[in-house]
């Protein structure tokens, strides 16, 4: 059995995820398994760390005169000290040949983060590893001026993240601090960005969706029932206690030609992605400090999409060919999503360790279905980002419209009927909401935490556009009168939803982006031991997941149209509240994970979830 170096109850340093900082933590429990530490922060955040990344108190060298218990204005010498070594200085380095160099280059700049941050050197500052996370004294109005553009603020944000994870400075100073470090801290993240960062497999307990057997269910299962919906709404009487209609047999369901049509269809939001439009931005950091780059075009994609569109009905091509062949199209589509998450396992396991998701555990069939790779690209193509907001996003937009000039024809009108106006509308709004704020998916948890595999792959590729389109699927064969009256409650509702989703959604990113904009100076926050802080105020004081309230709203606003005959065009409301409970939880259990303590004191200030007094 291999032997542990730390004993129970030892008091270590550890090393925070994700970054090159070590703090005091107690040593709870081992798992000779997994090799896994069980650790406690003194913020009472418990995580698991692998052994290389312990070490005991003692390896820890001190600057001369012991600048751990420093304080804040001796603090600032020792920052200044720090930034004659780096790359702004290049002497050292030049005396060096060029492996020794980088070698040694690493060593220092490893050796001068876990020194010149411990956490001693912030007790001073009644920092939240030393006090219990988010105390009432802690909650604070957050009105600190703002004094840098946004763009500086942003290249320093995220990248000074070692440097303020445990700094509760005057904002005024912080910021200042951040700039000048920023440059310091990139080079100080490269550097250790060449260390191998191990992804931790995660635990049979860990496991999410009910684990193996859970997402052998929902991979065979989501198609099936896909399919049985679909069919169901053709029938002239959907209701669910008719039996359901037997599925076709795959040849019968199978058309080369539809599959060509949405090769095609991919194919041109490809090029439109790849189009040289629109910014450049970087995505959150990765584990080991990388920051991806990613063109901000989607909105763009979608007014070309549009142009063609609109350039195709009036050189009169048969869109109705869509509707006639759903069934198909919906086949073509998956097929399409099931090769392509095969070629994203099989190249996964070619991927270096540091690309893996954390969601990501080991087991095959699991890892199949929650995606291995966090970020497959291909070249600068980034796969899951572009899947999660162009084929299906926009095609969704696409068979809406198909529904409605479907709806026209079957039922022989000259215009569209009011529930079909609505929920095109609605959705639209949805949709180009998406794409005008692109830069938000960045802060998701799909493209943060989840892989790319069956999951996103099916559900941005075949779901979202044969699914969210169900209303307007559904209108086409069952017609509802809305009456004005009727329309505007919907219209008001629907408004409602997106005020709270986009407020909420806004809200925080332009929190993430710069805590210290003016705008949200109003605004009480949490501080985290992990130097980002929580809203407490406005939305995020409201319920602990506004946006999926909003969301929420929105989707009932988007089912009323069709009227109360039937329950299945409100399958997607119904599906909607299950996946954002489920995410909500899992969501929970990251941010616990992540913030401990300040967690725990937010759940306190904002005890519901989603729905007020209720959930
Ligand atoms: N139409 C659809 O099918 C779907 C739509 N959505 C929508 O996508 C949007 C994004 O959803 P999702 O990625 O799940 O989650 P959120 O956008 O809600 O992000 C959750 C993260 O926000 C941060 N956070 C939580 N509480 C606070 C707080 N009080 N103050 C500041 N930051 C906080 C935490 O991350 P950190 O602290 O690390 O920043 C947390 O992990 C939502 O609007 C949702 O409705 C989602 C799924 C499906
Ligand atoms: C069926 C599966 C088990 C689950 C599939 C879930 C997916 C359909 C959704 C997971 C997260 C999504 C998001 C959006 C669409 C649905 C999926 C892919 C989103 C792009 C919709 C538009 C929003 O404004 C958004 C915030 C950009 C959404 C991001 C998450």
């Amino acid at each position: 059995m291999p032997s542990r170096r730390f004993a129970d109850g030892e008091v270590v340093r550890g090393r925070w995820p994700g970054s090159s900082l070590y703090y005091e933590v107690e040593i709870l429990s081992h798992d000779s398994t997994s090799q896994l530490y069980t650790v406690k922060y003194k913020d009472g955040t418990e995580l698991e760390l692998k052994e290389n990344d312990i070490k005991p108190l003692t390896s820890f060298r001190q600057r001369k005169g012991g600048s751990t218990s420093s304080s804040p204005s001796r603090r600032r010498g020792s920052r200044s000290r720090s930034r004659s070594r780096s790359p702004g200085r290049p002497p050292k380095s030049a005396r060096r040949s060029a492996s020794a160099s980088h070698q040694a280059d690493i060593k220092e700049a490893r050796r001068e983060v876990e020194v010149k941050l411990t956490p001693l050197i912030l007790k001073p500052f009644g920092n939240s590893i030393s006090r219990y996370n988010g105390e009432p004294e802690h909650i604070e109005r957050n009105d600190a001026p703002h004094k840098n553009t946004q763009e500086k603020f942003n290249l320093s944000q995220e990248s000074s993240y070692i440097a303020t994870q445990y700094s509760l400075r005057p904002r005024k100073e912080e910021v200042k601090l951040k700039e000048i470090d920023s440059k310091e801290e990139k080079y100080v993240a490269k550097e250790l960005a060449v260390r191998t960062f191990e992804v931790t497999p995660i635990r049979a307990k860990d496991l999410e969706f009910g684990g193996v057997p859970g997402v052998f269910l929902i991979m065979f299962g989501l198609p099936v029932f896909l399919f049985l919906l679909l069919l169901m709404c053709k029938q002239k009487d959907p209701s669910l206690l008719n039996f359901p209609p037997p599925l076709p047999a795959l040849y019968e369901l199978w058309e080369t030609r539809v599959f060509g049509v949405y090769l095609l269809w991919f194919l041109i939001q490809v090029l439109f992605y790849l189009l040289p439009i629109g910014k450049v931005v970087e995505g959150t950091p990765l584990i080991d400090g990388r920051r991806l780059k990613y063109r901000l075009n989607g909105f763009y994609a979608f007014i070309l999409t549009s142009a063609v569109i609109g350039t195709s009905l009036f050189q009169g091509v048969e869109f109705h060919y869509v509707y006639s062949h759903f069934l198909q199209f919906a086949l073509a589509a998956t097929v399409f999503c099931v090769v392509l998450s095969v070629y994203l396992y099989v190249r996964s396991l070619k991927a270096p360790r540091n690309d893996l998701s954390p969601a990501s555990s080991g087991n095959a069939v699991y890892d199949f279905f929650i995606g291995r790779e966090l970020n497959p690209r291909i070249g600068t193509f980034d796969l899951k980002y572009f899947c999660e907001l162009r084929p299906g996003l926009i095609g969704w937009v696409v068979v809406n419209l198909v529904m409605l000039l479907a709806e026209m024809k079957i039922q022989d009108r000259a215009v569209p009927s009011l529930a079909m106006i609505l929920v095109n509308s609605f959705q639209l709004l949805y949709v180009v909401d998406a794409l005008w704020n692109e830069e938000a998916l960045l802060t998701t948890m799909d493209i943060i935490h989840d892989g790319f595999g069956f999951m996103l792959a099916f559900g941005d590729l075949v779901w979202v556009p044969f699914i969210y389109s169900f209303q307007a699927f559904y209108l086409v064969s069952h017609p509802n009168e809305v009456s004005w009256p009727m329309a505007s409650l919907i219209i008001v509702l629907k408004l409602c939803g997106y005020v709270i989703f986009r407020g909420a959604n806004s809200q925080k990113n332009a929190f993430r982006k710069n805590p210290s904009d003016p705008k949200l100076a109003h605004l009480k926050t949490i501080h985290t031991s992990t130097g980002k802080n929580l809203l407490v105020s406005g939305w995020w004081g409201f319920v602990r997941h506004p946006n999926y309230l909003g969301d929420l709203i929105m989707a009932l606003a988007w089912s009323l149209p069709c009227g109360f005959n039937h329950i299945l065009p409100y399958f997607y409301i119904i599906y909607f509240t299950m996946l954002l409970v489920h995410r909500e939880a899992r969501d929970e259990y990251h941010c616990k994970k992540k913030y401990g303590v300040a967690w725990e004191k937010y759940r306190q200030r904002v005890p519901y979830r989603i729905f007020p007094y209720i959930y």
